[in-house]
């Protein structure tokens, strides 16, 4: 009898805990730390409450002991003791639940240094539940064991892919000839990594597509729309929603103003994103909460850009006046150094609007006020050690100024140079990286990852090229 958790079961408890945190607030004053905790402690529960078969449970109180009620109302898993809360679950990792797979589980309840061991078992597995603790014991923790990793469960997960590039064409190369792409094995790695998402043991959240995710050629074969109804499909064979971020292949198939209509505009086909969540209305940014203290802001790199703009447009006049104080070359896809970071001044790169970087310090802001965690993406990397400086976008140092002056940013990835990279700020810990390039993986490798995410770090799980990586937060 497991039924998956429904958007309204997740209401009801994300409104009861909106409550609790209302009333606690209110008897411990307005402490911002006090409130952190509170979110921390109403996230964990959440994500827990959600590996219970929801739909028989109609109550779940919380004040100083948990409650979880079933369907007539009676209390069917109690804790008396203050302030513990349900953390992970024994036996090491997440299952699907049964409805009488709880049984003969321990559930692991931590608060600080304490362990509460919690074994419990089913006495009726249908309609409701009834699980019943039949043993405890309080152990108290001096060092973290073994066992106390594999029974980590992270807060959430969210899988990660750059530069598909998907084209039905043979294989080819990069400009300089020095990486082979291939055009049409890029949908059978994204297939690839849809099937490790699926089978994971924690489902993602949400899956970020970091830009580019149909290669320019398309358009001149006129296959634009097939092409991403292709690759499109292949996403839409999991129910996680992705986020798609632009690059500049994206401008090569179509206008700002049909990608601002299209699937791949995000903001129009994702629930949890509200509309005063972005900058402008002609600007593809936005930022969205996939988990309570976790702020995920997607930027617009080709904002400023002669790419998607009509030639005749202030947009476009304004982005030639940056891009010809560097470069004179004819061809403006030429770069206008051999090395430096001069080089970045190419028109396949872009950057970012004072409005887009004024609402980006706005959203930080408000993340740091509330002690949020903050990841940014976009399609082109901005700090010059985490990729080739050929593919940096224009005013990268502007963003890395404003990411400086904020203490809520923990990561940032990018796509856009397919061989990867990554660094961690010397000066603000934040790291840095950039995700190896689907469309030059070999057909016999994969180039995707999968981050969980836990209080302290987030730890990235790469496939193929992609390196596994632990970002600890700053
Ligand atoms: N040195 C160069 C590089 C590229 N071009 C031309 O620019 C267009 C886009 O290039 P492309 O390699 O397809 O862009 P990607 O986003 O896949 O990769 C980004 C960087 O190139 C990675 O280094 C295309 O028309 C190229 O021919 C150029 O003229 N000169």
């Amino acid at each position: 009898m497991y039924t998956k958790k429904t958007k309204e079961n997740c209401v009801d408890i994300q409104q009861w805990c909106s409550c609790y945190l209302l009333s606690r607030h209110e008897c411990c004053g307005s402490h911002t730390s006090e409130n952190t905790r509170l979110n921390q402690w109403a996230a964990i529960l959440l994500q827990h409450i959600h590996a219970f078969p929801t739909s028989t449970l109609s109550t779940v109180r919380f004040s100083n002991r948990l409650i979880l009620k079933n369907e007539t109302g009676s209390g069917c898993f109690y804790c008396a003791v203050p302030r513990w809360f349900v953390c992970s679950h024994g036996g090491g990792r997440q299952r699907k639940l049964k409805a009488n797979s709880l049984a003969g589980f321990h559930h692991v309840w931590r608060w600080r240094r304490c362990r509460l061991v919690v074994n419990v078992s089913c006495l009726c597995d249908s309609p409701g539940i009834y699980v019943k603790r039949t043993h405890t014991t309080v152990i108290l923790k001096t060092t973290p064991t073994m066992d106390d990793c594999a029974q980590e469960r992270p807060l959430f997960t969210f899988g990660v892919i750059a530069d598909i590039q998907y084209a039905n064409i043979d294989d080819g190369y990069n400009y300089s000839r020095s990486r082979r792409r291939y055009y049409r094995s890029s949908l059978q790695l994204l297939r690839n990594a849809q099937e490790s998402w699926s089978e994971s043991a924690v489902k993602p959240e949400f899956i970020l597509q970091l830009g580019d995710i149909i290669d320019g050629f398309n358009k001149g074969h006129n296959a634009s729309e097939r092409a991403l109804d292709t690759v499109l499909r292949e996403f839409s064979s999991s129910p996680v929603e992705v986020h798609h971020v632009w690059g500049n292949h994206e401008f090569y198939n179509f206008s700002r103003s049909a990608l601002l209509g299209s699937k791949l505009n995000s903001t129009l086909h994702t629930d949890r994103i509200l509309s005063e969540t972005r900058p402008g209305p002609e600007i593809y940014a936005y930022h969205f909460s996939p988990f309570p203290g976790f702020t995920f802001v997607v930027l617009d790199a080709y904002d400023v850009s002669l790419l998607g703009r009509e030639e005749s447009s202030e947009q476009y006049k304004s982005a030639m006046n940056v891009i010809r104080q560097y470069n004179n070359n004819e061809d403006l896809n030429c770069p206008p150094a051999c090395e430096g970071l001069e080089q970045r001044f190419t028109m396949f790169n872009g950057g970012f609007s004072k409005e887009q970087l004024d609402w980006l310090d706005s959203v930080l802001s408000s993340a740091d006020d509330k002690r949020e965690r903050v990841t940014i993406v976009s399609h082109l990397p901005v700090h010059p050690c985490s990729t080739d400086p050929i593919c940096l976008a224009w005013n990268f140092d502007e963003l890395l100024g404003i990411i400086r002056s904020h203490s809520s940013v923990v990561c940032f990835m990018a796509g856009h140079d397919h061989d990867g990279g990554y660094v961690k700020d010397k000066d603000t810990g934040v790291h840095h990286l950039t995700l190896e390039g689907v469309i030059e993986t070999l057909p016999d490798s994969n180039a995707f990852g999968t981050v969980s995410v836990y209080e302290d770090r987030m730890v990235l799980k790469g496939s193929g090229r992609t390196r596994d990586r632990v970002f600890l937060f700053p």
